[in-house]
């Protein structure tokens, strides 16, 4: 049975990877989930939890001596990206240098580390994008993971770096939340809403995410990876079609270019992702927006 080690477990695509480890996979794996804090998750059953902040250099190294982990999917990031910019040495101390403590631990113990990365490594003049294409990130928080992913890419152990765009479900207790849940929280209640027109993403439903970890994971694949939804829309399109699905007026909906946000962080225009790569090599074979939104409703209504 292969040890796994979750970083960031309390997040929204570290409490998907728990529930795919305890309910759907064939594969048996020992799983122990990690968070600072305490566990945020109901279920407690299949699974260790243990509380770590990745930070704290003598902490990972104390879990990865007790565990031994065969593989460690590193969720735990700073993900307010406007934060980041305000809050750059924080951001460097999450983004970057725990990563590096996690690629020292997995060097010791022989772990395959694969590691959460963005489409906002890019500038998004040329998106949609392949792993291939060259990063040259807009934002501190950009920078942070493409920092972080030269790490890996330098670092001589077992290493799979996983880009993904906007994830968007539904979890306990999240710390974050997304732009499917916030708009159609708003256009529920008729709030107004200000949305960028310039900016086009390909939404990736946190399920999907998770399954294509863990593909990698079970295929035991290194390298880099592109692991987003398949449809790209511009983001009011987006929320136009949370509107549609769940019968909602668009009348609150206002088209605004970015520059009008304000946002401490710029923020790439055309991202997307081109998918041929895990499609072939893992399986990799995410819903469509829609069924990601049907899928979401369900667990709404559970
Ligand atoms: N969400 C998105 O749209 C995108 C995410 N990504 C990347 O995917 C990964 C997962 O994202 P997502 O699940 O959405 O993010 P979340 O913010 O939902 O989860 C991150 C988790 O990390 C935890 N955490 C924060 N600091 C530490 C620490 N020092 N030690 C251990 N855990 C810590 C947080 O805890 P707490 O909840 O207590 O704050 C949180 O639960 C991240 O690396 C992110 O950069 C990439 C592209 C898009
Ligand atoms: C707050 C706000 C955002 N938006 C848009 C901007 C943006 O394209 C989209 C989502 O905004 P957010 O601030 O949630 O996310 P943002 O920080 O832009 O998104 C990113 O998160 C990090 C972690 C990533 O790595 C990226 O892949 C990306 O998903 O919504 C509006 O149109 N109107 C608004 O009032």
């Amino acid at each position: 049975m292969k040890r796994i080690l979750i970083t960031g477990s309390n997040g929204l695509l570290g409490q998907k990877l728990i529930k795919n480890l305890i309910t759907l996979r064939e594969e048996n794996y020992d799983v122990l989930a990690t968070s600072q804090g305490e566990n945020r998750m109901s279920d407690r059953k299949g699974y260790n939890y243990q509380s770590l902040d990745i930070t704290n250099v003598n902490d990972v190294e104390a879990v990865f001596d007790s565990f031994q982990p065969d593989v460690v999917i590193n969720t735990a990031a700073m993900t307010n990206v406007d934060v980041c910019e305000t809050e750059k040495e924080k951001c460097r101390q999450l983004n970057v240098e725990a990563v590096m403590h996690l690629i020292n631990a997995s060097r010791k113990h022989n772990s395959h580390l694969i590691h959460l990365s963005t489409d906002f490594v890019f500038d998004g003049k040329s998106g949609p994008y392949r792993e291939t294409d060259k990063p040259n990130p807009l934002s501190f928080y950009g920078q942070s993971k493409f920092d972080s992913e030269r790490l890996l890419e330098e670092s001589n152990i077992k290493w799979s770096i996983v880009r993904t765009i906007i994830v968007y479900g539904v979890a306990e207790s999240m710390s974050r939340n997304n732009i499917v849940l916030w708009a159609k929280q708003a256009l529920e209640k008729g709030d107004p809403l200000s949305i960028v027109n310039d900016q086009f993403r390909s939404p990736t439903l946190a399920e999907d995410l998770a399954e294509g970890c863990l593909l990698i994971a079970d295929k035991e694949k290194e390298g880099v990876f592109h692991l987003s939804g398949k449809d790209q829309m511009s983001i009011v399109e987006l929320v136009k079609r949370v509107a549609n699905y769940f019968h909602l007026n668009t009348i609150s909906i206002k088209e605004v270019s970015s520059s009008t946000l304000s946002q401490a962080a710029k923020r790439p225009p055309k991202t997307g992702f081109i998918l041929d790569k895990a499609i072939s090599e893992l399986g990799y074979n995410p819903h469509s927006f829609e069924e990601g939104l049907q899928i979401l409703e369900n667990q709404l209504q559970a």
